[in-house]
C-alpha cells in the first residue's frame, strides 16, 4: 500500500498549551481512517495540519515523501468538508458544484460532464437546477460533498461533516459516504467523537485523547483488543476492575481467581481487568462465580442493560434474558470474556460506567447529608 501522508514527530502548542504531543501517522492512498476522541483531543487541528491551515511546531507533515509544512492549502492535492457546509446561497445546485471547476477555467462541456458524474455519485441527478435554501440538510451535506470531489483531490478530510444531522440522516449518510469513498477510491480522512460512527465506516481507526495516540487499527482491532483502559472505555462500554495477574493465564479480581488467555505479564502483578458487557453471562445464582443483586434494568430494544452490585462494584451487563430489580444472581466470565491490560496513566481516570455510577451515588450521598 502507498503512503499518501505522513505526520512525523509533530508537536503543536496554542497560547504555550500542548494539543499535540509527538503524534506519528501514517495515512494510505485509498484508505478510509478516521480521527476518534473526545472534544478537544486535537483531532481538529490534526486535520488542519494536513489541510495546510496550520503549521507544526515541531516535525513535518510529509505528501507522497515530500516536506509540505510550508506549503499553502490551496497547493495541496487535498480537500475539505466541514460540518456547515457553506454552500453559496445564490447559486443552484449545479453552479455550487461546478465552482471549483469554473475557478480552474475547466473547458464548459467537461464541467457539465463532472458535475453531473458527482451529482449522480450522491444521488442527487435531478437536482441541477434546485435551489441549495429548498434542500434538506442531508441534500446540502451531499452537494458539499460534490463539490470537494468534484476536481479530484487526492485526499478528502472531512471533519464531523454529519455532525448538524439527526440520527436516522446521519446513519443514512454514513452509509453514503463509505460508498462514495469506495467508488473514487479517494483517501477519506473523517473526524468525529461518535465511536459507533468510527467503527462502522472506517478502514483504519485512530484513537485519540488529549493531543497524543493511543491505538491505531482497524475497528476490529480496536475493539476487541484495546491497548490500555483508556482505549477499552472510550470504545463502547466496559467494566474496567483493578485486578492481580497472579500467573500465567491466571488472574484475581473480586475475591477470586479467574483462567484467562493472557500471559506474559509476570507474578503477581497488578493489572486492569476489562470485560465488556456483552460477554458477562448471567446464570442462576449458585452457579455464578460471582454474585450479586440487579440494581437496575433497561430496555435496549434488542436487549436489555442491566446493572449489577457485587459487593459495591456496579458491573454493567448486556444480555437476551429478564431478570427483575433486586433479583440475586450469578455472574460468569469465560476466559476468553477476560481482557488484562497493563496498568497506564490511564487507569482508574476515565469513568468506565461502574466507576461513574458509583461516583454519582457518592454525590447524591454528599447532597443528601448536606440537605439533612
Ligand atoms: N487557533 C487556536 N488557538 C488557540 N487554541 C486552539 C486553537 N485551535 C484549537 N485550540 C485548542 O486546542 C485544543 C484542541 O482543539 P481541537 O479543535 O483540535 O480538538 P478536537 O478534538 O477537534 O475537538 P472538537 O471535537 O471539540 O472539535 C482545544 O483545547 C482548543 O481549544
Amino acid at each position: 500500500m502507498k503512503k499518501i501522508i505522513e505526520l512525523k514527530n509533530i508537536t503543536k502548542a496554542f497560547d504555550g498549551e500542548p494539543v499535540l504531543q509527538n503524534v506519528n501517522l501514517d495515512i494510505y492512498d485509498n484508505e478510509f481512517i478516521t480521527l476518534l476522541g473526545p472534544s478537544g483531543c486535537g483531532k481538529t487541528t490534526m486535520l488542519r495540519l494536513i489541510g495546510g491551515f496550520e503549521t507544526p511546531d515541531e516535525g513535518d507533515v510529509l505528501f507522497l515523501g515530500k516536506k509540505i509544512n510550508d506549503v499553502p492549502p490551496y497547493k495541496r492535492n487535498v480537500n475539505t468538508v466541514f460540518q456547515k457546509y457553506a454552500l453559496f446561497p445564490h447559486l443552484n445546485v449545479f453552479e455550487n458544484v461546478a465552482f471549483p471547476l469554473r475557478e480552474k477555467k475547466v473547458p464548459k462541456g467537461e464541467i457539465e460532464a463532472k458535475v453531473h458524474e458527482m451529482l449522480s455519485l450522491v444521488a442527487l441527478s435531478g437536482f441541477e437546477n434546485r435551489a441549495v435554501t429548498r434542500l434538506s440538510g442531508g441534500q446540502q451535506q451531499r452537494v458539499a460533498i460534490a463539490r470537494a470531489l468534484v476536481a479530484r483531490p487526492q485526499v478528502l478530510l472531512l471533519d464531523e461533516p454529519l455532525g448538524a444531522l439527526d440520527l436516522k440522516l446521519r446513519k443514512d449518510m454514513q452509509v453514503e459516504l463509505k460508498k462514495i469513498q469506495k467508488q473514487t477510491g479517494i483517501t477519506f480522512v473523517f473526524v468525529t467523537h461518535d465511536q459507533e460512527e468510527a467503527l462502522s465506516m472506517s478502514d483504519t481507526v485512530v484513537v485519540m485523547s488529549e493531543g497524543k495516540i493511543h491505538q491505531i487499527g482497524t475497528p476490529i482491532d480496536i475493539y476487541n483488543e484495546p491497548q490500555n483502559a483508556f482505549v477499552a472505555d472510550f470504545i463502547g462500554e466496559s467494566n474496567i476492575l483493578d485486578g492481580t495477574m497472579l500467573e500465567d493465564y491466571k488472574v484475581s479480581f473480586s475475591g477470586q481467581t479467574f483462567p484467562c488467555l493472557d500471559k506474559d505479564f509476570g507474578r503477581n502483578v497488578p493489572v486492569d481487568v476489562v470485560v465488556r458487557p456483552e460477554d458477562v453471562d448471567i446464570v442462576p445464582l449458585e452457579q455464578g462465580q460471582l454474585t450479586g443483586v440487579v440494581t437496575s434494568v433497561t430496555f435496549m430494544g434488542v436487549h436489555y442493560e442491566i446493572i449489577v452490585d457485587v459487593g459495591g462494584f456496579k458491573w454493567m451487563v448486556q444480555t437476551t434474558d429478564f431478570v427483575d430489580v433486586d433479583e440475586h444472581i450469578g455472574i460468569v466470565l469465560e476466559p476468553d470474556a477476560i481482557h488484562i491490560m497493563k496498568k497506564s496513566e490511564y487507569s482508574n481516570r476515565y469513568g468506565d460506567y461502574s466507576s461513574f455510577s458509583n461516583e454519582l451515588e457518592e454525590l447524591s450521598e454528599i447532597a443528601e447529608e448536606e440537605a439533612e
